[in-house]
């Protein structure tokens, strides 16, 4: 990992890192689980019952007491006599005394008196009684309460993102409400002049917008709640405008274009007339050279602003490296980016001392499991139709080791 600045940029590396310096969770609130899917967990979630919560059938079949089947076997088969039958969700007082069975199903309490369940594959069911020609040890097909969790024990730790699987993992355990940082709600500030909706008629000079539905859905994508994403006039008061309302209403703020040295670059200047704290501006990565990052403090909370490159390359990058660092900070989750390693197939040397964030394609060979990084054509920071073929974002350090041929080397997710 490439860290300290080179050229005076400071490191993608010390980027990450100042993102979980300067940046505390959002507020909790406790919400009912189905409620709180997507979010973070912001306290130590413990079972609230035993899991199972009760002793019960693993099988459809006959509960019984394996001494009872001690003797049992092809040749002398025991009969035993059946006195009840217990479906899932019932239970019942009565015990199997000796000599007897119950009829049992999958997930349903086992009686008291049997300490064993025989699958019905291996009875024999005629009217009254059921036939046994196999003995069984005790707890044969049989869930023990509190084997795979005891009451009290700890489910999860605060920092974990809930998905699907780990609200059925609450809900199983009894728990019904959990304390949670909501969703960042953040802003986008589309900015270029030259830009307008794609279907529109352009006027010599003009540019279809990328950057609007690259950003849209990209949050998209993440179920982030959107508070507004307006396109920015290229005008200082414009800028300035569009960012006091931005600061009022969000818990993140996301620009593209306008943060480099142009004229018409009003960014950086908008946001500290607006009193914004910069931690850094120009990062040693290609592309997104000039991203810039700070935090308004508004109302005791402190809101970042990510302001991205305009080229459409840059603001990829962006996203997937930079902004979603700031939401796992804000959202209080404790993860790490989902980085995956491979091997460079090609040498992909860089112009200048950044590191590189190059749109691959993933090959895995099936027989080795070995995974290798095929380089796309079409890398410039203003182009992005190399989408269509990319699988991921390559992070290629600028030391000659790490682009070398044969090196590993980490990358994100595209899809
Ligand atoms: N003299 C210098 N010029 C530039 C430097 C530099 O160091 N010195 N850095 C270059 C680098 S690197 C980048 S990256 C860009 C970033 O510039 P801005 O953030 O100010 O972005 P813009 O100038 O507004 O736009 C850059 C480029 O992207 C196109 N663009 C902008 N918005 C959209 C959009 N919504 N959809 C599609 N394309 C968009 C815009 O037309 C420009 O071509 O600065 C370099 N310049
Ligand atoms: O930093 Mo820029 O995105 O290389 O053109």
């Amino acid at each position: 990992m490439a860290c300290g600045t080179t050229q005076g940029l400071l490191s993608v590396a010390d980027a990450l890192a100042t993102y979980r310096r300067v940046l505390a969770p959002l507020s909790e609130q406790e919400l009912p689980i189905e409620a709180a899917l997507g979010q973070v967990l912001a306290e130590t979630v413990r079972a609230a019952v035993d899991l199972p919560l009760f002793d019960q059938s693993a099988v459809d079949g006959y509960a019984v007491r394996s001494e009872d089947l001690q003797c049992a076997s092809p040749q002398r088969p025991v009969t035993l006599t059946l006195s009840g039958e217990i479906p899932a969700g019932q239970s019942t007082a009565r015990a199997v005394a000796p000599g007897c069975a119950m009829r049992i199903l999958t997930g349903a309490p086992v009686p008291a008196g049997a300490d064993t369940i025989v699958r019905q594959e291996w009875v024999v069911r005629e009217g009254g009684v059921v036939r046994v020609e196999r003995a069984l040890a005790p707890v044969t097909d049989l869930r023990l309460r509190g084997e795979e969790l005891r009451c009290g024990a700890v489910l999860a730790d605060p920092g974990l993102r809930l998905d699907a699987g780990r609200l059925a993992a609450l809900a199983m355990a009894g728990v019904s409400q959990v304390k949670v940082h909501p969703r960042a709600r953040v802003t986008v500030l589309v900015t270029g002049d030259e830009v307008k909706p794609v279907g529109e008629l352009l006027a010599p000079g003009q540019i279809f917008d990328a950057n609007g539905p690259l950003v849209r859905g990209w949050l998209a994508q993440r179920g982030q709640p959107l508070v507004r994403c307006c396109v920015v006039a290229d005008r200082f008061e414009n800028m300035c405008e569009a960012l006091a309302q931005a600061l009022e209403e969000s818990d993140a703020i996301i620009t593209t274009g306008g943060v480099s040295v142009g004229d018409r670059d009003h960014v950086p200047d908008a946001a500290e007339r607006l009193g914004l704290t910069r931690h850094f501006w120009k990062l040693a990565q290609k592309p997104g050279k000039p991203l810039w990052f700070g935090t308004g403090a508004q109302a005791g909370r402190s809101i970042p602003l990510i302001g991205l490159p305009g080229n459409p390359a840059a603001v990829l990058v962006g996203l997937a490296v930079h902004v979603a660092a700031v939401i796992r900070a804000l959202e209080g989750e404790d993860a790490e980016p989902e980085w995956g390693y491979a091997a460079l197939q090609e040498d992909a040397m860089p112009a200048d001392q950044r590191d590189q964030w190059l749109r691959m394609q993933l090959r895995t060979d099936p027989l080795s499991g070995t995974a290798t990084l095929a380089p796309l054509p079409r890398q410039a920071s203003h182009m992005l139709s190399n989408m269509m073929a990319a699988d991921v974002l390559a992070w290629v350090p600028a030391s000659e080791e790490a682009w070398r041929a044969g090196s590993v080397v980490r990358w994100l997710a595209l899809r």
